[in-house]
């Protein structure tokens, strides 16, 4: 039986598309805090592999009030949410790329929040962000109150960096654990991110460069003296 929609694909269209909206922003207001106050943020750098993940969990674990908050997680999350945003976070990360700098930036300020409310939290260690000068932008947009304390930066062989990536892509599932990707991703580091590190060193942000070929207890001695 005919009715207004089906004469009408447009209004039907429009009725739907609309509706999916607010059902989205609807469940983004869930997550969305605004009275986040002004807290204290490490940005932790470093090559795909580097260790970032591994020491920031361990920082979070043994020092009190820091708490491990990665982009790339977020990323991850936010994906497997299946949004409007899915395939776009999926095709970047798939690819070596790196995802538009005000997503990112959102998944952060939405974590951070989510932190705070629910255990009051305002120590953060960012891992894997900023990598680019999008990121910086972005960041000084909407959350540029927080308080840089200061930037740490891993160096490892990008030989060893290969190597640690296929090992975990035996077991990760991470669609860009691959060889193919993991040389983009090495790519897209140096073109993009490593420029970063120099900017905070000419812009008054200490950078403190660790050298994370080491193991892992080693390797945490040189970071936990940072704190
Ligand atoms: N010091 C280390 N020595 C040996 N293996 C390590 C060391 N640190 C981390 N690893 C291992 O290397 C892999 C990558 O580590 P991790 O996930 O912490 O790096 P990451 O910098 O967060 O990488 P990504 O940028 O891909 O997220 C993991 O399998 C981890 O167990
Ligand atoms: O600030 C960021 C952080 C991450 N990404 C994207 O996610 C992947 C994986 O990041 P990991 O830090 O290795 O977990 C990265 O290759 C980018 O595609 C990003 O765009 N911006
Ligand atoms: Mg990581």
């Amino acid at each position: 039986m005919a009715n207004g929609y089906t004469r009408c694909p447009f209004t039907y269209g429009l009725f739907l598309g609309t509706t999916a909206l607010f059902l989205y922003l609807g469940r983004r207001q869930k997550t969305k805090k605004t009275d986040l106050p002004t807290c204290d943020v490490v940005f932790v750098l470093g090559g795909p592999g580097a260790g970032k993940g591994t020491q920031c969990q361990l920082v979070q674990e043994r020092l009190d009030g820091w708490v491990h908050l990665s982009a790339g997680d977020l990323l991850r999350a936010e994906r497997n949410y299946g949004g409007k945003l899915c395939d776009l976070i999926n095709s970047k990360i798939a690819a070596g790329e790196l995802v538009p700098s005000e997503i990112t930036c959102k998944c952060l300020e939405n974590g951070m929040a989510r932190a705070f409310e629910q255990s009051g939290v305002t120590k953060f260690l960012v891992d894997g962000f900023p990598r680019s000068h999008g990121n910086m932008t972005a960041w000084a947009g909407t959350l540029a109150k927080h308080n840089i304390k200061f930037v740490l930066s891993f160096d490892c062989p990008e030989s060893v960096l290969e190597g640690r990536l296929l090992e975990r892509g035996k077991s990760s599932g991470r669609s860009d654990d691959n060889i193919d990707t993991i040389r983009k991703r090495f790519q897209t580091h140096k073109a993009e991110s490593l420029p970063i590190i120099q900017y905070f060193e000419n812009n008054g942000t200490t950078v403190h460069t660790i050298e994370s070929d080491k193991g892992v207890e080693q390797v945490y001695e040189k970071v936990v003296a940072l704190f």
